[in-house]
C-alpha cells in the first residue's frame, strides 16, 4: 500500500540541519517551514555556524540591509566561500537578489557605491520590479520540479505572494527557469506589459524565488530544496 503524500513529505527533511540567515527579514517563517518539512532549522548569525549545516536559506527582507549586516557580522566572506564550494542555498525575494550575480538597478549608498550581492547565480535581477509595497500581489504559478507532489490531477499550482519582489531579466546558460508570472493569468498585470516574467530559477545547488512560499503554508518549495540537498532533485 502506498503511504499518503503528507506522511512522506513531512519526513523528507529528517536528519538535515538547514541554516537560515537570521540577520534581518522573515527568517522565523523559513525556520518554521523547514521544521514543518521535518528538518532542523538553525538561525545563522556567526561564521562558525555555517560549518555544520547541510543547506542555507537566505530569507526575504531588505537586500541592502542584509548585505550590510553580513559584513558587520563577518559572514560575507565565509558565506561566499561556502556558496562557491557547493553549499545548497535557497534565496527568496531579497535572498534571490543576494544570490544574483548582477542587479539591473542596484541601490547606492551615500558615497554612490552600488549595493553588493553574495552572487553565485548567473542571473540579472531587477529589484521591486512589480511595483511598490501597495502593489504587492498574489497569483498561482505553474512551478517545474514539483513532480514529487503530483496527485491524480497532476501538480497543483503554487500560490505565490509577491511583496516588492524582484524579477529575473537575464538567465545564464546553466540556469533553469522554474516559474514565470503569466500576463494572461496574473491578477496583477499592470507592470507586466504583456511580457511573462521569470520568478523562480535553479542552477546546480542554488534555488531562488521572487516570492515568499514561507508565508502561505506552501511547503513544496522548501521540500524541493530539501530534495536538492539530498541529491534527489
Ligand atoms: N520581500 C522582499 O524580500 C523585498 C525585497 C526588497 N525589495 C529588496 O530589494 O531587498
Amino acid at each position: 500500500m502506498t503511504k499518503p503524500l503528507s506522511d512522506a513529505s513531512s519526513r523528507v527533511g529528517s536528519g538535515l540541519r538547514i541554516g537560515v540567515l537570521a540577520l534581518q527579514g522573515d527568517f522565523r517563517e523559513h525556520i518554521h517551514a523547514v521544521e514543518a518539512a521535518g528538518a532542523t532549522g538553525v538561525g545563522i548569525r556567526r561564521p562558525a555556524e555555517l560549518d555544520d549545516i547541510d543547506g542555507l536559506i537566505i530569507p526575504g527582507g531588505e537586500s541592502t540591509t542584509i548585505d550590510k549586516l553580513s559584513r558587520i557580522f563577518e559572514l560575507r566572506d565565509p558565506l561566499q566561500k561556502r556558496i562557491a564550494d557547493g553549499l545548497p542555498v535557497y534565496g527568496s525575494c531579497a535572498g534571490m537578489i543576494l544570490l544574483a550575480d548582477e542587479i539591473a538597478d542596484p541601490a547606492t549608498d551615500l558615497a554612490g557605491n552600488p549595493q553588493q550581492t553574495f552572487g553565485g547565480l548567473d542571473i540579472t535581477v531587477r529589484r521591486n520590479a512589480f511595483g511598490r509595497q501597495r502593489e504587492s500581489f498574489e497569483t498561482d504559478l505553474d512551478f517545474k520540479g514539483l513532480d514529487f507532489s503530483a496527485g491524480e490531477s497532476g501538480v497543483d499550482p503554487v500560490h505565490a505572494v509577491f511583496i516588492r519582489g524582484p524579477w529575473v531579466e537575464r538567465v545564464g546558460p546553466n540556469v533553469q527557469v522554474l516559474a514565470q508570472v503569466d500576463p494572461d493569468h496574473a491578477s496583477h498585470t499592470a507592470t507586466l506589459h504583456g511580457v511573462a516574467r521569470i520568478v523562480a530559477v535553479r542552477s546546480g545547488q542554488l534555488l531562488a524565488t521572487s516570492f515568499h512560499p514561507e508565508v502561505t503554508g506552501e511547503k513544496r518549495v522548501h521540500e524541493l530544496f530539501i530534495r536538492m540537498i539530498r541529491g534527489e532533485a
